[in-house]
């Protein structure tokens, strides 16, 4: 595309010159520039992008998009935000992939990654062909891409949607993170439906406040468009046992639809029979109704289900297929995942990282555990200080051993991080053991027959953080290594 092409679509610029250089790519790192490559200037957290614009022109960059003067002989575009322009410009370059996919987008705290997977295995069952983004990977068909945010800025995000497009994908969901409303990255989204998962403690270093974090998940609702257009309706699927719907209900033109255990809500759950393997309910929703068998465990599971389930019929997939869906799936990497070497006591490895998601866990297995129940907990570094004594309180109320350990403790000192946990614990033993695979070792080692061990915080992650260093890391595999080394 040329530049010229792209830059009509700009309303507000300045441009050093009327150069109609042919654009063959959109970067922001400037590792990543070729031949013919816009090179957007992004000022980051850590570091300017604008200090990269001689490498970009000397690797081939044909123009930039910059912020303010860079000293560079190829044209540069002056905007007031750099990452506002490149949205606007990804989306007319990749041909508006949104626009030609069925986009749910799912906010929330917790919960995301988990209705993501229910919504696109059941889409699966119906037919459709359906891409995915979120924390563990983008997927397009079998194809898995890595990815190093949850949400990911608005380059990468409409050119995988692009890619979907041309794999004849007809549809997407995402997770949407609020970092990623706040920072722009879904500028450029036409999201058919927003879903709401719920709204708990998180993310408090960034958001400074539970009101501001509130605020600006709503965004992604208040943002579904305020035309109604026959052709492109727009649905907002909320929890109604949330408080925060209340807020979102009201900020949203698009169509609401509600689902919950507690309030009456659109799409429901009635008579919930938990065991230690799976749950059984009633689903009611407008078209009809289910009884429901499924591997999925805790009643988080079911709120995951009824939001999957929401979005589902909305996308016009019939019940039928829908629940069937649901009670095939085995469940979802990482949440939940019980690591099984032949032990006779259960170990349970799963991502709870926030209070809220710990407790449900520890809660769901207070009710099943015949034993003693043994948690392995860390909080991850650089992330929001407050809810480690928070989550370490919750370990040591639900837990009968609770041992404090390392996450990824990223840039920060490992002691002082569990010196925070610490600090919420009002009397109740615990053990700190800050080498996380000590800790593991540690848990397996005092565990007997029928007690429960819950690895929490990593989930999926086969990876540490520590310092500016990587190091492979899997909860379930040394967890199976230690029960082995145990046997
Ligand atoms: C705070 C934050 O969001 N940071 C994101 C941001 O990084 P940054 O601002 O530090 O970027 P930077 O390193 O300062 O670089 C600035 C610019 O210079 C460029 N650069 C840099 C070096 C170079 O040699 N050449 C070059 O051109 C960079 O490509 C960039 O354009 O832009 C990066 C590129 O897109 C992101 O990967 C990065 O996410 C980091 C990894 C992160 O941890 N983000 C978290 C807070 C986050 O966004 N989390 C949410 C999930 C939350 C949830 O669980 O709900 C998420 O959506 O992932
Ligand atoms: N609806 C829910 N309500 C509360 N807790 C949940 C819910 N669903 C899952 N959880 C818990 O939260 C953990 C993380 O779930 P999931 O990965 O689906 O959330 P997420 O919103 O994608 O998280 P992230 O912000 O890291 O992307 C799970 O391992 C489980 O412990
Ligand atoms: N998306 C979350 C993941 C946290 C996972 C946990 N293991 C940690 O590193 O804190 C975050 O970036 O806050
Ligand atoms: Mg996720």
């Amino acid at each position: 595309m040329q530049l010229q092409k792209l830059l009509a679509h700009l309303h507000d610029f300045t441009a050093t010159g009327t150069d109609n250089p042919l654009i063959t790519s959109l970067e922001m790192d400037s590792r990543e520039v070729k031949k013919g490559s816009l090179f957007f200037c992004v000022t980051g957290h850590s570091v300017d992008g604008h200090l990269f614009a001689k490498q970009a022109e000397e690797l081939g960059a044909a123009a930039l998009i910059a912020e303010k003067y860079v000293d560079v002989s190829i044209p540069v575009i002056i905007v007031k935000d750099s990452k506002r322009s490149m949205a606007q410009l990804a989306d007319i370059f990749y041909n508006q992939p949104t626009h030609q996919l069925h986009l749910i987008g799912v906010t929330g705290t917790n919960g995301k990654t988990s209705i993501s997977h229910i919504i696109e295995q059941i889409f699966q069952a119906a037919g459709r062909r359906i891409g995915l983004i979120g924390t563990m990977y983008s997927k397009i068909g079998k194809k898995k891409i890595e990815m190093k945010n949850t949400t990911p800025e608005s380059l990468t995000l409409q050119k995988i949607f692009h890619q979907m497009v041309q794999e004849k994908a007809d549809s997407a969901v995402m997770e949407v993170s609020s970092h990623a409303i706040d920072l722009g990255r879904i500028h450029g989204c036409d999201f058919n439906i927003a879903v709401f998962s719920n709204l708990t403690q998180d993310h408090l270093d960034y958001h400074h406040s539970m009101d501001e974090y509130r605020r600006v998940k709503g965004l992604l609702f208040s943002g579904l468009g305020n035309r109604f257009e026959i052709d492109n309706p727009k649905f907002a699927v909320l929890n109604s046992d949330d408080e925060a719907t209340l807020e979102y209900k009201k900020s949203t033109s698009a169509t609401v639809i509600t689902y919950g255990i507690n309030h009456e809500s659109d799409i429901m759950a009635k008579n919930i029979v938990m065991t230690s393997t799976g749950t059984s309910f009633e689903l009611i929703t407008p078209v009809g109704r289910h009884s429901l068998t499924m591997k999925l465990i805790g009643m988080f599971s079911v709120y995951n289900v009824l939001a999957a389930v929401s979005a589902s019929l909305l996308s016009s997939i019939p019940l039928a297929i829908i629940c069937k869906s649901i009670e095939s799936i085995k469940g979802i990497a990482g949440r939940f995942e019980v690591v099984n070497a032949g032990q006779n006591y259960t170990v349970i490895v799963d991502y709870a990282h926030t209070p809220d998601s710990l407790e449900n866990v520890l809660k769901t297995v207070k009710q099943f555990s015949i034993g003693k129940i043994i948690v392995v907990v860390g909080c991850g570094g650089d992330r929001d200080r407050t809810k480690r004594p928070i989550m370490a309180q919750i370990a040591a109320k639900y837990a009968d051993m609770p041992i404090f350990t390392s996450d990824n403790p990223r840039s920060e000192n490992p002691l002082h991080i569990l010196k925070d946990m610490e600090a919420g614990v009002n009397g109740e033993k615990y053990v700190t053991i800050i080498d996380r695979e000590k800790a593991i070792k540690y848990a397996i080692t005092n565990a007997n027959k029928g007690d429960t061990i819950v690895i929490a915080g990593k989930g999926h992650e086969t990876y540490q953080i520590i310092g500016s260093n990587t190091f492979e890391f899997d909860d379930r595999l040394v967890a199976t290594q230690a029960i082995k080394e145990m046997k």
